[in-house]
């Protein structure tokens, strides 16, 4: 039995398996410019951010329906459950879809039908995370956001992705304050690539309580005190930090510098079907590169939960910390 944990950094649209692209692909009828899912494959390397979010967008093609929608959620529902995910906080970017005549409904729609009967069926309960493309204008978002309003009973947050240098922040003060005014819970990418500014300025201008990846606060030692200090989560990705080369070799992760530091560290799989790994393959494959101890393991673990949006109901957090605290390590823990 795995380590129980949460997922907090999960784009749904990075899920899709090249098996399932393809299906999907043949079921809509859709063109791919692979002959195969082993030439598909080949294409997954990547330089950086940008050129992992060029094939990203490319394959999003082949969701169409609500079908295709519910399909893909649940096919990642499976796959966390088996990797001990018990509550997952999901990404979706619907300005991805709505671009190519994919409504809000759709998309939102055909999620919900998996998410709404995850816990029968899965046992994972979940959330939703709607995110707006930060290389895309604020208008947009906002007009993101106005779309979203009749969606709003099954969306309990907002984030900020893509592209991250040369789009601060500060750029989308606007939308998150609106997004504040609806009830919304507020999160965003931060210090992936871009500068440790840029975490600073989504603490102070977008006001958000969790930070996606955060990597380069380490960068800055009075930044890396204040979240300490405030317990503002960071939501790391390991696997992916190696493929999108922030880091060279997961060895020289800062991973238990974090730790060490006291920050509220959370172990995540961003986009698993892209880059090598689901969640518990992170942590297996941190465990095994930088010696984390059971205890460290148990740790992130509960720092999961603890750093989830659960508020609404703390009778299920407080009991999903106590399935961490009775796990009981094998031969190779966690
Ligand atoms: N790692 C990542 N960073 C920014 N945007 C993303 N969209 C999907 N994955 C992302
Ligand atoms: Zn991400």
């Amino acid at each position: 039995m795995p380590l129980p944990k949460a997922e907090l950094h999960l784009h749904i649209e990075g899920t899709l398996e090249p098996e399932l692209a393809f299906r999907l692909a043949a079921r809509n009828g859709v063109e791919l410019p692979y002959a195969d899912t082993d030439e598909l494959r080949k294409a997954y390397r990547f330089e950086d951010l940008q050129s992992f979010l060029d094939l990203y967008y490319q394959l999003m093609a082949v969701l169409r329906t609500e079908q295709d929608f519910e399909d893909l959620a649940n096919a990642y529902l499976e796959r966390a459950a088996a990797q001990g995910v018990r509550h997952a906080e999901i990404f979706f970017d619907p300005q991805a879809h709505l671009a190519r005549g994919v409504g809000m409904g759709t998309v939102v729609g055909g999620l919900w039908r998996a998410l709404g009967s995850s816990v029968e069926n899965h046992g994972v309960s979940t959330r939703l995370i709607m995110c707006f493309l930060r290389d895309e204008s604020a208008e947009s978002a906002m007009r993101t956001l106005d779309a979203a309003k009749p969606y709003l009973d099954r969306i309990t947050g907002i984030g900020l992705d893509s592209a991250e240098v040369g789009h601060p922040p500060v750029k989308f003060r606007a939308v998150y304050e609106a997004a504040a005014a609806l009830g919304l819970r507020r999160v965003a990418h931060a210090g992936e690539e871009g500068p440790p500014e840029y975490i600073t300025e989504a603490l102070d201008l977008l006001g958000v309580e969790r930070v996606d990846h955060g990597l380069r606060c380490m960068e800055d030692p009075e930044l890396v005190a204040r979240l300490v200090r405030e317990r503002i989560p960071l939501t790391l990705c390991p696997l992916s930090n190696v493929r999108l080369r922030a880091v060279d070799v997961l060895a020289e992760h800062p991973l238990p510098a974090m730790i060490d530091a006291g920050l509220l560290c959370t172990v995540n799989s961003d986009d698993p079907a892209y880059f090598g790994g689901y969640v518990a393959d992170n942590y297996h494959a941190v465990r095994d590169a930088l010696g984390l101890s059971r205890e460290q393991m148990r740790e992130l673990a509960r720092n999961s939960f603890l750093a989830s949006f659960l508020e609404d109901d703390e009778e299920l957090r407080a009991r999903y910390l106590a399935e961490v605290d009775a796990f009981e390590f094998g031969q190779a823990h966690g």
